[in-house]
């Protein structure tokens, strides 16, 4: 996708556009010299990461936003850019990609909390206080729903990004959830240069128990209920 789609698919503003080009030249010259992205190409940047991260958030309604592993800013920067409604922190546990996404803050004056921890220890600070939280391709979706549910408010919504096999991933979640208090709410799929990703929306129905989220190498050894 061109970047002139991509700014008339969203109706974005001069502000907005002139964000994303500081983004996309600050994702280019930092990749350089640490791991940020495999994707590079300008054209392949506005869709797989800009147009990809900004389609889950279409028709929200204000509220707080958590991103967890935000990575280099996916979805979270993009989704703060287009959405000012939403108040985002960018949860990201690696110390270099925090200083990039400080970078980003500054540098496009996005106004977005970036903290600097994995999702199981923030949790001890910010248990049940987002309205939203989203995840692209942190972990698979048993695991991902033991690290956003205890962060979401009851009636909070979960938004997992997945690519076209995220219904296998959502079947082997079934218990999760319930043990979890979430409830799939809807589906999305969007077109991704040809590709079908999946968005799933998660709402949190009723308080997470407390004993979850396990530390990490519980829950990748015993994935709850798989
Ligand atoms: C493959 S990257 C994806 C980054 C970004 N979301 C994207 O889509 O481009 C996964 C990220 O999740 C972070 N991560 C892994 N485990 C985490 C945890 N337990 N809590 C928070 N972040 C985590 C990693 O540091 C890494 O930056």
């Amino acid at each position: 996708m061109k970047k002139e789609a991509f700014i008339q698919k969203l109706n974005i503003n001069e502000r907005q556009q002139e964000q994303f080009e500081i983004y996309q030249q600050l994702l280019c010259s930092w990749n350089q010299k640490m791991n940020l992205t495999a994707i590079t190409d300008e054209e392949e940047i506005w869709e797989k990461h800009f147009y990809d991260s900004v389609m889950p958030f279409v028709d929200l309604p204000a509220g707080t936003l958590c991103d967890v592993g935000s990575g280099a800013g996916f979805p979270g920067i993009p989704a703060a850019i287009v959405y000012p409604q939403l108040q985002v922190t960018l949860l990201e546990p690696n110390h270099k990609r925090c200083r990039f996404l400080e970078e980003v803050k500054t540098q496009c004056s996005v106004p977005v909390e970036i903290v600097c921890a994995r999702a199981e220890d923030f949790v001890k600070e910010r248990r049940e206080s987002f309205d939203y939280v989203s995840a692209r391709a942190v972990a698979r979706m048993t695991l991902l729903m033991e690290l956003c549910a205890p962060l979401l408010k009851v009636d909070g919504l979960m938004i997992a990004l997945k690519g076209r096999n995220g219904n296998i991933e959502l079947d082997q979640a079934s218990q999760a959830m319930k043990i979890l208090g979430m409830k799939l709410e809807q589906e999305k799929a969007v077109t991704i240069e040809d590709a079908e990703h999946l968005n799933f929306y998660f709402r949190k129905v009723r308080s997470t128990p407390k004993k979850y989220p396990r530390n990490y190498g519980q829950m990748k050894k015993k994935p709850l209920g798989e």
